[in-house]
């Protein structure tokens, strides 16, 4: 067993009472906000995913007490690509009043960060106000995959894909996912290892149009040069954020140019 068929476990059961709350009714994109693909593309610097994350299984409480609001808006201010909220309560005590929060303050496109199994829960996120759900493919069988990106597409959202390792991203290529992100963060273990992003990048598809993604471990600018050196076109960084006396210059730091981009 690993945390995520634990996760897995309490997200079986927050589907079904999802099911059953009337008030989940899929909705045409309520909030209009850029696209994450073109801001990423377009970008000559290593963009930053900035999240709100108040604990983890791996780490306890990170910043239980931070008000969401306030962090948004320094991230926002500090022109990250993209605020990603933690919607799971259980293990990471977030919650989706916390990204109902984070969306009436931030125009910037916004991550609905759970573990989403079932088409009710992206109903919920985009009603939440998110515009971009995660799909985690360790999580979900290659029939489930597909179904799930092709409703997010169907109804205006966009999709981040991650993968542990090269055998998901060919699983996420085979869906024709076109933002894919490498978890650095061994769910069995914890342990975070900069090299998953470097073995994965071996193997993506720079030439086609698809944006590649580091997440988790990002500490500081020589991570930050480590994976732009892979092709990376951002970084979704949460607990050092979180723990920063300044989040706006820990951003400031991750946002380099990226290679072949210095003139
Ligand atoms: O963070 C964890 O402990 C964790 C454990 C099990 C599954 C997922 C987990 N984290 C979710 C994330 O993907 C991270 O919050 C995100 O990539 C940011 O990571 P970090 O910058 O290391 O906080």
């Amino acid at each position: 067993m690993t945390i995520l068929d634990d996760i897995l476990h309490v997200k079986r059961i927050e589907v079904k009472q999802l099911l059953l709350d009337k008030q989940i009714v899929s909705c045409e994109t309520i909030v209009q906000r850029p696209s994450l693909f073109s801001a990423l593309k377009e970008s000559a610097r290593l963009e930053v995913i900035a999240e709100m994350k108040r604990a983890s299984p791996s780490k306890g409480t990170i910043a239980g007490e931070t008000d969401p609001v306030a962090q948004a808006k320094v991230y926002e201010k500090a022109g990250v690509a993209c605020i990603s909220v933690l919607t799971d309560e259980t293990f990471f005590k977030g919650s989706m009043t916390d990204l109902e929060a984070v969306a009436k303050v931030v125009k910037t496109p916004l991550l609905c960060k759970d573990f989403i199994i079932h088409e009710v829960q992206i109903d919920r996120a985009q009603q939440a106000g998110a515009s971009v759900i995660l799909l985690i493919v360790a999580a979900l069988d290659d029939e489930k995959l597909l179904r799930l990106y092709r409703y997010a597409a169907s109804i205006g959202l966009e999709v981040l894909v991650e993968v542990h390792d090269v055998n998901e991203l060919e699983r996420a290529l085979v869906i024709d996912a076109k933002i894919i992100g490498v978890n650095n963060r061994n769910l069995r273990t914890f342990e975070v290892d900069l090299a998953r992003t470097e073995e994965v990048a071996k193997h993506f598809p720079f030439h086609e149009d698809r944006i590649f993604i580091s997440e988790s471990g990002i500490r500081n600018s020589a991570d930050a040069e480590r994976v732009a050196a892979t092709g990376a076109a951002a970084v979704l960084v949460g607990e050092t954020l979180m723990r920063s006396n300044d989040a706006a210059s820990a951003i400031q730091s991750l946002q380099i140019m990226k290679v072949g981009e210095l003139s």
